[in-house]
Parts: structure tokens; sequence; C-alpha cells
């Protein structure tokens, strides 16, 4: 078995302080770049899912909002608002390098539900036969638990499970996990490889790193255990820069990569 730049299936996650001002206007040139890297790694021969966060820091945007809501009908109300204009744009972009993108809303116990994790499988795989770039996020108008906690990176592993990835790529505003928090102490120093998710690794981590993004690096690590336990690896990108996808698939060392490939050859550290 080859390494993860080899592999063909993967879940794109990126989160809210990648794709928005701390305004919660939405960067438009972060969007766009995103874009053009993910159309180009499909066109690569790549197969991309892409869970991307943003609808209620784009719908405080949509509706003049001063600031991110703390109330949860205020939240679901900016999703719903802003998961149209967000998808709008995706749509746009994706269009003008020829993809196809397509919405889906879901729910992080539609893993514990044999019934609907068949539906969401089974319309995965279509999608992906059908060449669609699907584009997933926690619905939030069903499900509050989520926005009220915050994250979809957790939801990301549930995803990459049910559309049986081989990678998991959460594109966060910061390059990878450190040994402390960088935004409190500038001496912390990057860890790329972290083989599985233990206590000590735990204690490194702190909260959420702006006023946007909700789950900080807490929720990463939650997913990184899920994305092992399910049998895939996870690998924190810097979500400000994109093309580090491009580095990652050409076997460089970037970011922090948690867990490696199935049966344990796919490690590229
Ligand atoms: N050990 C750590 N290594 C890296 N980042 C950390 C660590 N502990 C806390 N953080 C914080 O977690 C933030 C990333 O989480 P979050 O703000 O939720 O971003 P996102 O919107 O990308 O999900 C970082 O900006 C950082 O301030
Ligand atoms: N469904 C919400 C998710 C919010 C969220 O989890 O944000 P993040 O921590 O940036 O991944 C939204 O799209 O705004």
């Amino acid at each position: 078995m080859s390494g993860l730049k080899d592999s063909k299936r993967i879940v794109v996650k990126v989160g809210t302080s990648s794709l928005t001002y701390p305004n919660g206007a939405l960067s438009i040139r972060r969007i766009e770049l995103l874009v053009k890297v993910l159309a180009d790694l499909k066109n690569s021969g790549k197969e991309i899912v892409l869970v991307s966060s943003g609808a209620i820091g784009v719908g405080v945007g949509e509706l003049g909002l001063r600031e991110r809501p703390s109330d949860t009908p205020t939240k679901q109300a900016c999703a719903a608002v802003g998961q149209c204009e967000l998808m709008y744009i995706y749509d746009k972009l994706f269009a003008e390098h020829r993809h196809k993108v397509a919405q889906v809303l879901l729910t992080q116990d539609t893993i514990k539900d044999d019934y609907r994790k068949t539906n969401v499988t089974n319309t995965f795989e279509r999608l992906l036969e059908l060449g669609v770039v699907p584009i997933v996020n926690e619905n939030d108008t069903v499900s509050v638990e989520e926005i009220e906690f915050g994250d979809n990176d957790t939801l990301s592993a549930i995803v990459g499970k049910l559309c049986n990835t081989q990678l998991l790529v959460i594109l966060s505003d910061i390059d990878g996990l450190y040994d402390k928090d960088p935004h409190r102490y500038p001496d912390a120093k990057m860890i790329p490889y972290v083989p599985s998710v233990t206590q000590e690794i735990r204690e490194l981590a702190g909260g959420r790193g702006s006023s946007l993004g909700t789950g900080g690096m807490v929720t990463k690590l939650n997913a990184a255990e899920l994305a092992n336990g399910y049998g895939f690896p996870m690998v924190i990108l810097n979500g400000q820069k994109p093309e580090a996808l491009y580095d990652l698939f050409d076997g460089k060392t970037v970011g922090t990569q948690f867990g490696s490939l199935q049966n344990g050859t796919g490690s590229d550290q």
C-alpha cells in the first residue's frame, strides 16, 4: 500500500475562520483559492468531499449583524441564510472550473442509524461516481447540539466514515498541532506526526483561536481519534494556504498527521 499522497478519496474540512474575516464577511480571496486547489486536485484524479463550515459566519454578514449571535435560534437563522449564500458561491466558483457540486446537510447522529447511514453512503457513492463534489455541512435547523458546542470537525470524521474516505484533511486557522497554543505562546513548536491521540496529546490542546472559529484544537483531536478509529489518517493544514494540499500530495511533510493508512504502511513520516 502506498503513502498519503496516493490517497484517491479525500474529505477536506474547512472551518469558519479559514473562510471569513473577523467581521463575519466572506473572504473571497480565500474561498476562491480553496476552490481552485480542490478543482485542480479533482482534475488530477482525486475524489473530493468538502465539509464546509461558514454558514453561520456568512449569515452574520448577510444579515448585517455586528457579531456572531450567542443564542441558538439566531445562530440557526444565520446558518439557514448563510448556507444558501455559501452554496451559491461554491456552485459559481466550482462551475468556473467545470465541476458540479451537491449540497449534503447531515447531523452527527446519522452514523448511529443503519437505515440513514446506508442512505447517506449510497448518495455519496453515486455523487462521486457522477464526478460531483459533495459539499457537506451540519443541518443546523434540525440539530442544535453541534452549534452550541460547535464543531464540524467531528462531523468531518463521520463523513469520512460514511463516504469510505482514505484521508481526512482539516483546514484550520493554524499550521497544525503545536506543543502549546501558538496564539498564547510564541515559542510553541509544531508536531509533524501524532501516531495516536493519547491523554498527553490532549493536554496540549486549548480552545478556539478566533471569534468565528468554534471548536478549537480539542475538537480536532476528537476528530483525529474518530478518524483513526475508523481506519483512516487525518492531517491538519493551514486553511490560509490551501496550496499546502499540493505539498501533501507531492509527498512533502506538511501540517500535522494523525495516524497512518490502514495496515500501517501508509505513513509518510
Ligand atoms: N496545541 C495547540 N496547537 C495549535 N492550536 C491550538 C492549540 N491549542 C489551542 N489552539 C487553538 O486552536 C485554534 C484552532 O481552532 P479554531 O479556532 O476552532 O479554528 P477553526 O475555525 O479552523 O476550526 C488555533 O488558532 C489555536 O489558537
Ligand atoms: N454548521 C455551522 C458550523 C460551525 C462550526 O462548527 O464552525 P467551525 O468550528 O469553524 O468548523 C456553520 O456552518 O456555521
